[in-house]
């Protein structure tokens, strides 16, 4: 039995006058999922991620959250929470007043001092919202996002400008609502957060999601590498490679093992030295880099 998907983009447009900033984008989002969107510096992900918050409305095209229309605030509200990339919080209010005052105003239910212990901001309680440092701010914005655990969560940037304790607590929490059922959906410049927790991943350029797919997917589509350094007396290589000045040898392979055991038993049989060995799986910096240039 297939499950309606929870978000449902359909031939997506949005345009700022004449400039297109999002062009004919479809995605789907299954439930309990974690669907990281990624992609070059105003490739369109705050534009889609606004039509799917109910923020912004397409230009053309469809979008679908839990089957309805995410402009529907009564509806969607109490389902969704949202992480902006930049927050609007009144400064003169305390961190618990603005967790229970944008809390209540999603219908949802929730123990503010529950919230503010996820995110670490217990002890600032009454400190305003003005006083707060920018990574706090920034966990002041998760905290009234998972509040009342809504079953999709969006997540702009989560993790930027906080440090390394700080992001490792946010992906902890977002660990627990996943446990608890929630479905997510997240853009991030680390892409290593990606490849760790992202089911599946989206890759942006100029307005267009030109890969979808697992992180598997994604890096098989690129071929591995394995680099070395070879005397300059070396018989020829058993495999095609670049050969670069001072020895230096690239071998492009989508068969990294078997490659490297050829390489390997080669080095023994010609008794060559490899120096600098390194054989490396595609990472997704590597395919990030091939859409951005494409
Ligand atoms: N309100 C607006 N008016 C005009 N152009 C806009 C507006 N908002 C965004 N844009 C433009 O649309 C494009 C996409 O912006 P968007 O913020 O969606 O990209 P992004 O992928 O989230 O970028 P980044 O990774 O830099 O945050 C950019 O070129 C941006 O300058």
């Amino acid at each position: 039995m297939t499950t309606a998907p929870v978000v449902d983009v359909e031939d997506l447009n949005v345009a700022y006058g004449d400039f297109h900033a999002v062009r004919d984008l479809s995605l789907q989002v299954r439930r309990g999922e974690l669907y990281a969107l990624l992609g070059t510096n105003g490739a369109g992900k705050t534009s889609t991620l606004e039509v799917v918050e109910g923020h912004r409305a397409a230009t053309s095209g469809s979008v679908r959250v839990f089957g309805g229309d995410p402009r529907d605030r009564r509806a969607v509200r109490p389902r969704m929470g949202v992480m902006l990339q930049e927050s609007g919080f009144s400064p003169d209010l305390a961190v618990g007043e603005t967790v229970r005052l944008i809390g209540g105003l999603t219908r949802r239910v929730d123990e503010v001092g529950r919230v503010l212990d996820i995110v670490g901001l217990t002890r600032k309680a009454r400190t305003k919202v003005s006083q707060l440092s920018g990574g706090e701010k920034r966990r002041l914005d998760f905290a009234t996002a998972v509040y009342g655990t809504p079953e999709l969560i969006v997540l702009d940037e989560p993790t930027t400008g906080l440090d390394v304790q700080s992001r490792d607590d946010l992906w902890a929490a977002v660990d627990r609502l996943r446990e608890d059922g929630s479905t997510v959906v997240l853009t991030t410049h680390y892409l290593e957060e990606a490849q760790q927790r992202a089911d599946r991943i989206g890759l942006m350029h100029e307005g267009a999601l030109h890969r979808e797919g697992t992180v598997g997917e994604l890096t098989r589509t690129l071929p591995a590498t394995i680099r070395c350094t070879l005397p300059p007396a070396a018989p020829p290589l058993p495999l095609p490679a670049d050969r670069g000045r001072d020895g230096a040898v690239l071998v492009e392979t989508f068969r990294l093992p078997q490659d490297l055991h050829t390489l390997l038993d080669w080095s023994r049989e010609h008794a060559v030295e490899l120096r600098d060995l390194e054989a490396g799986p595609t990472r997704l910096d590597d395919v990030f880099r091939a859409v951005g240039t494409s």
